[in-house]
């Protein structure tokens, strides 16, 4: 008989989940998916019923790595919030099961995990497809994907400046108040993005709010936001003078709405540059077209079990 799951809690996640240990195991992870060996990687699409009267959708995302042993799965909310809303735009829970047994080892809090895991692959992104010596970062949105990318962004690269952009007068004042370092808050997206050398959208926006004629030439956008086939952050002039990259070619043609309704061709998958199947054009404007994939959360989840396990349920 099976024993009981542990669960773990938002604070032991924050307390056992290291940018140092996730970033190369998600590599490893994109590296995987991208050669489609079965034996590596089994995660099909995510699977997405809308909650229309609540304006979200609840997205199943199952993966099995058989030879790493690892069975998982993500339970993922997320909602179109009015502006004002203070409900948070996506809720998470992961379970990694015992692919002999079948039974739940442990569940646990996925929001951490997914502010994390999806902040640094777009920074895998831009570590493989950024120019050489960027110098401005810029974000726009204040959220929880803002919060995390801005940690993981300027822990990897000594950008000179990082500019940020929201809505509100207030989400940015939030923001400058919770980051650690310096920001330079912006009034608009165009003030925010012209000649930044990378551009980060994590916006709850439906429409583009990023459109090419203010992107210089070269920068790398990662862009995290707009994850069903009808909504958009970037305009079509920017999805087709960009390379688009994205972390599953599948994922793209099925949920993007930035891929599908401007008829922008996917080059290739992150995974594909990893593995060198596929050119990194770094001397390109680059788009990744981050969607979020299971595989990524299961190699989060199998981290935080095992360090659960190596150092103990508490400090
Ligand atoms: N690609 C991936 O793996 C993942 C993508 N996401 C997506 O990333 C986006 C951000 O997520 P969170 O930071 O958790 O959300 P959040 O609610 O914490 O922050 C969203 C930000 O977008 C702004 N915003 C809302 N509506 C807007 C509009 N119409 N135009 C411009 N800005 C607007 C808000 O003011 C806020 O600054 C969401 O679209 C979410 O679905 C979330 C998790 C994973
Ligand atoms: O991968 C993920 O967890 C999500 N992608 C879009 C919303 C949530």
């Amino acid at each position: 008989m099976a024993g009981r799951p542990v669960i773990i809690w938002k604070q032991e996640v924050q307390r056992l989940l290291r940018y140092g240990e996730l970033v190369p195991r998600l590599e490893d992870a994109l590296g995987k998916f991208s050669r489609r060996d079965s034996a590596e990687v089994i995660q099909p699409v995510r699977c997405t019923v809308p909650l229309q009267k609540h304006h979200g959708f609840l997205g199943s995302m199952p993966t099995y790595m058989e030879n790493d042993g690892v069975l998982c799965t993500k339970l993922v909310c997320f909602y179109q919030r009015e502006a004002g809303s203070t409900l948070p735009a996506t809720q998470a829970t992961v379970m990694l099961l015992d692919p002999e047994v079948g039974n739940v080892k442990a569940v646990i809090d996925g929001d951490e995990i997914t502010g994390m895991r999806t902040a640094a692959v777009s920074a895998i992104s831009a570590k493989l497809l950024m120019c050489p010596g960027a110098e401005v970062l810029a974000i726009l949105g204040t959220g929880q994907q803002a919060l995390t990318h801005y940690n993981v962004f300027t822990d990897m690269f000594p950008f000179k400046e990082v500019r940020v952009w929201s809505r509100t007068r207030q989400g940015v004042e939030r923001f400058c108040r919770s980051v650690s370092g310096p920001v330079t808050a912006c009034v608009s997206v165009e003030e925010a993005v012209r000649g930044a050398d990378a551009i980060v959208t994590v916006t709850r926006s439906t429409e583009p709010v990023l459109f090419g004629r203010w992107v210089k030439p070269g920068a790398h956008v990662a862009a995290v936001g707009a994850c069903r086939p009808d909504w958009r952050e970037l305009d079509d002039v920017l999805m087709k003078e960009a390379v688009v990259y994205s972390d599953s070619r599948e994922g793209a043609m099925t949920e993007s709405g930035d891929v599908i309704l401007s008829g922008a061709e996917v080059f290739a998958e992150l995974g594909d540059v990893i593995n060198g199947t596929k050119p990194a054009h770094r001397e390109k404007t680059t788009v990744f077209k981050s969607l979020g994939m299971g595989v990524e959360d299961a190699v989060s989840a199998k981290l935080i079990f095992d360090q659960w396990k190596a150092k103990g349920s508490r400090p």
